[in-house]
């Protein structure tokens, strides 16, 4: 008998198969500590939650039965995946089945802050007949600023199209044929904060997108703007959006979700007239609850009863033998991915992987995953994983072309991904593993370069005229940030040429954009590894 523990409030509905299963005994116990889950968890063979309970690291090591923990939502942030995977316990979640209910309640937030509704609606149950205090705006001819055009981002562009509303849309996947489909302007996000009447975000929380929006995005955007967040706490910065409001720059904000959930009593958005909030309720509807819980139920079923099942958000399915040989790479190749994301600002519509020398003889279809997994890490977070990335890459139109050769250069074996990007244009990154060495990045772009791929880099491309490293190495000494490596790379002399440069602490923005105004340097970027 396998025992499954429900320790959420999740759709009785959607569990129902699972308690109807013959050899499943399904028990609720909801609000427990983390504790009370450590001292239960042992007797469980499947743990269903919702987001409420964080899955920890030392839940997942007193799951001594535990084969799987399903996620009756999209958000996998409450569940340690690296701590899963070590032990084997496969994290499966429902992606699709609260979309429509999330995109439409951004839209009822969008509209309740048009029209002042929960404020109009909190002042006439008083007692008092205000007509005068709620003077709202139209949706009509407005525009709207979407950053995150994935599930839920595309379904509330459709919606705003209805309304009439101009739509730009942000999203480092989106391209101008996905964009035009969806009857959206591909914008920056610095053209949606300048341009939109109303902006809503609809990204994961990420290192890349945490304050997404905060102080200098508000201070460049339209007087009398609104902003909704039914994304992720954290996105839009929340001191940055009271001061905004303070400063008359946003006439009003909707929040689900914040930064700590639940919020204290203090927190500056649950006094201020101007903002609007729920609990987390994008996800709760009867039919997105069904759902979900129907989807997760379904596959703990499967996994229970070692059957194929869909959704696994970390585990890779490699066959012992084939791990063997690939497993050396597996880190290469998610760096190489990582760095190809890094030195790019472009939507990618292929990423092309060429497998050279020894690789080219076996099935390097888990490798792959790994390469597109450190591509796609940039923007996804934890949300992407080698179970999941090929399928993520795909649902973003990115096509993941493999080819092989057996010569490799110098080499034994040869990694190369290019990136073919929304301009025609291309970006190329190739590695080896050199024995007794490790991992060595060999070429970036069309420069041959011998860089050990770790920590931090500074990726410099520029003219090659005397002088330039020192005055590279110059600013980066007045900005403290000392130089560990240095690579260069050029074709011809006084040509084009590439700076690699490995630095002991991350650099900031602005050393950054001080680097793009040295007279020689064509770009700068970070490129950070682990
Ligand atoms: N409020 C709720 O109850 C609720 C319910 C469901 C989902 N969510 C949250 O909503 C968000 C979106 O969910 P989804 O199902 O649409 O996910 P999704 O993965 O389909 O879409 C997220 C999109 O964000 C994009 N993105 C990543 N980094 C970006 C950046 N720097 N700038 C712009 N776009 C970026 C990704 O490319 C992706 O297309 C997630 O954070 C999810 O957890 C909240
Ligand atoms: O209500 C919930 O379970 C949270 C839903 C949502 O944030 C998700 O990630 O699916």
């Amino acid at each position: 008998m396998y025992k499954v523990l429900v320790s959420d409030p999740i759709s009785d509905l959607g569990i129902q198969q699972l308690v109807d299963a013959e050899d499943v005994v399904v028990e609720k116990k909801t609000g427990l500590s983390e504790e009370e889950l450590i001292r239960i968890i042992p007797e469980y063979d499947a743990l269903l939650v919702r987001s409420q309970t964080t899955v920890t690291e030392k839940i997942m090591a007193a799951g001594e039965r535990l084969k799987v923990v399903g996620r009756a939502g999209v958000g996998v942030d409450n569940i340690n995946l690296e701590a899963a995977t070590q032990r084997g316990i496969i994290v499966i979640n429902a992606p699709d089945g609260n979309t429509i209910t999330t995109c439409e309640h951004a839209f009822a937030m969008m509209m309740a802050l048009a029209r002042h509704i929960p404020q109009a609606y909190a002042k006439t149950i008083s007692g008092t007949w205000d007509r005068k205090s709620f003077l709202g705006v139209e949706l009509r001819n407005k525009t709207l600023g979407v950053l995150g055009m994935g599930r839920i981002g595309s379904e509330v562009a459709k919606r705003a199209k209805a309304f009439g509303m101009d739509i730009l849309g942000f999203d480092p996947f989106l391209t101008e044929e996905r964009a035009e489909k969806l009857g959206v302007k591909l914008a920056s996000v610095d053209d949606i904060v300048r341009n939109a009447d109303f902006i809503t975000v609809h990204t994961p929380l990420t290192p890349e997108t945490r304050g997404i929006i905060s102080t200098a995005q508000f201070a460049v955007m339209k007087k009398g703007m609104r902003i909704i967040n039914c994304a992720r706490g954290g996105v839009i910065d929340e001191n940055a959006l009271v001061e905004a409001i303070n400063q008359g720059i946003v006439a009003g904000a909707a929040f689900d979700v914040f930064e700590h959930e639940p919020p204290q009593a203090d927190h500056p958005f649950l006094n201020n007239p101007k903002i609007i909030v729920t609990p987390h309720l994008g996800a709760s509807t009867i039919e997105a609850q069904e759902n979900v819980a129907i989807d997760v139920s379904e596959q703990v079923l499967h996994i229970l009863r070692d059957e194929p099942f869909k959704n696994a958000v970390n585990m890779p399915p490699v066959a012992p033998s084939v791990m063997n040989k690939l497993q050396p790479y597996f880190g290469l190749g998610e760096k190489l991915g990582t760095i190809a994301a890094q030195i790019n600002n472009e939507a990618v519509k292929e990423i092309v992987v060429n497998y050279a020398g020894d690789l080219s003889e076996v099935d390097t279809q888990p490798l792959t995953r790994y390469i597109v997994k450190g591509l796609l890490s940039r923007h996804f977070g934890n949300d992407v994983n080698i179970v999941n990335s090929m399928h993520l890459a795909k649902a973003r139109d990115i096509n993941v072309v493999v080819s092989k050769s057996t010569a490799a250069q110098d080499f034994t074996n040869l990694i190369s991904v290019t990136l073919k990007l929304q301009s025609g244009e291309e970006q190329r990154v190739a590695g080896t593993l050199l024995s007794g060495y490790g991992d060595r990045v060999v070429q970036i772009n069309k420069f041959p370069v011998d860089i050990e791929p770790k920590g931090n880099l500074i990726y410099i491309s520029h003219n090659d005229k005397p002088g330039i490293i020192g005055k590279v190495g110059t600013l980066l000494g007045n900005n403290d940030v000392n130089i560990a490596a240095m690579q260069v790379g050029r074709k011809i002399v006084g040509g084009e040429a590439i700076m690699v440069l490995t630095v002991d602490k991350a650099v900031s923005k602005e050393v950054l954009e001080e680097l793009t105004k040295l007279p020689e340097v064509n770009a700068a970027q970070e490129i950070v590894l682990s």
